[in-house]
């Protein structure tokens, strides 16, 4: 289980810029998480937070009870905690198959990375020596990266805007992809930041983020109707983008 208590964040630079502001949030295991609200809201400062990639600058990140606040991305990784750039990094010099190696922690075949590959439907053998630079378009190193993230089988996996970028066959199979993350281990927890209504739609939590604070949060049920109101997922940025709240 995840559980961020009173977490704030400034700008390093300028301690004046807080942009996340007395955040609480607890992500149970097994369940499937999804962050969404306004451009700028706060969302992959606090996706950093959770990966150890930022600090807070005040509050504290507990992981399966574990006081996990001062330690970095490597560690977390470690402790089962995944993470998905919303811009994936370039590897200049690593090929595809080292990256998948790399995230599954021990020697595996190439056929088993391939699978890794294939789960997110890159044709495999098309891929696996390709190095990891600036030749692969920003959808199939989205897709490798999320591969990865297959590969690492992190108790905790975070994927900030996984579909950005993503053509609309594979976004059908993103969805697989986490539905069946969820079913080859229960105990599993997804959290995904997004504004799509489809992977709105298969969450178990909603949280929104508006201006750095927690505007809602709860069970689907609860959170998804008043976010919807008009007919698309769009309405949530208009909502809050105006000062509104959701109902
Ligand atoms: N290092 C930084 N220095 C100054 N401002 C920053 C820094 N990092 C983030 N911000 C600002 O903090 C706010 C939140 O950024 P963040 O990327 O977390 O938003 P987001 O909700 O993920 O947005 P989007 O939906 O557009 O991806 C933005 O206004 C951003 O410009």
């Amino acid at each position: 289980m995840l559980e961020l208590k009173n977490v704030s964040f400034d700008v390093p630079e300028d301690a004046s810029k807080e942009i996340l502001h007395d955040v609480n949030l607890t992500v149970e295991n097994g369940k499937f998480a999804v962050i969404t609200g306004p451009n700028g809201g706060g969302k992959s400062t606090l996706a950093k937070i959770i990966a150890g990639i930022e600090k807070p600058s005040s509050g504290s990140i507990y992981f399966n009870g574990k006081d996990i606040t001062e330690t970095g991305v490597t560690e977390r990784a470690r402790m089962g905690i995944g993470y998905a750039f919303q811009n994936p990094v370039r590897f200049k010099g690593i090929r595809v198959k080292d990256l998948i190696r790399i995230a599954v922690g021990t020697p595996i075949s190439v056929s088993e990375a391939c699978e890794y590959l294939s789960e997110v439907g890159l044709c495999a053998r098309d891929y696996i020596d390709r190095e990891v630079n600036n030749s692969l378009s920003g959808g199939e190193l989205k897709r490798i990266e999320i591969a990865t993230v297959l590969a690492r089988k992190s108790s905790l996996s975070v994927f900030d805007e996984p579909e950005a970028g993503i053509d609309l066959w594979s976004f059908q199979n993103l969805i697989e992809v986490f539905e069946r993350m969820q079913a080859q281990n229960r105990e599993s927890s997804i959290l995904v930041i997004s504004h799509q209504e489809r992977i709105l739609n298969i969450a178990d939590e909603i949280i929104v983020i508006s201006d750095g604070r927690i505007a809602r949060q709860g069970a689907r049920e609860e959170i998804l109707p008043g976010l919807m109101g008009s007919d698309s997922a769009v309405s949530i940025c208009e909502k809050y983008e105006k000062g509104g709240k959701a109902k």
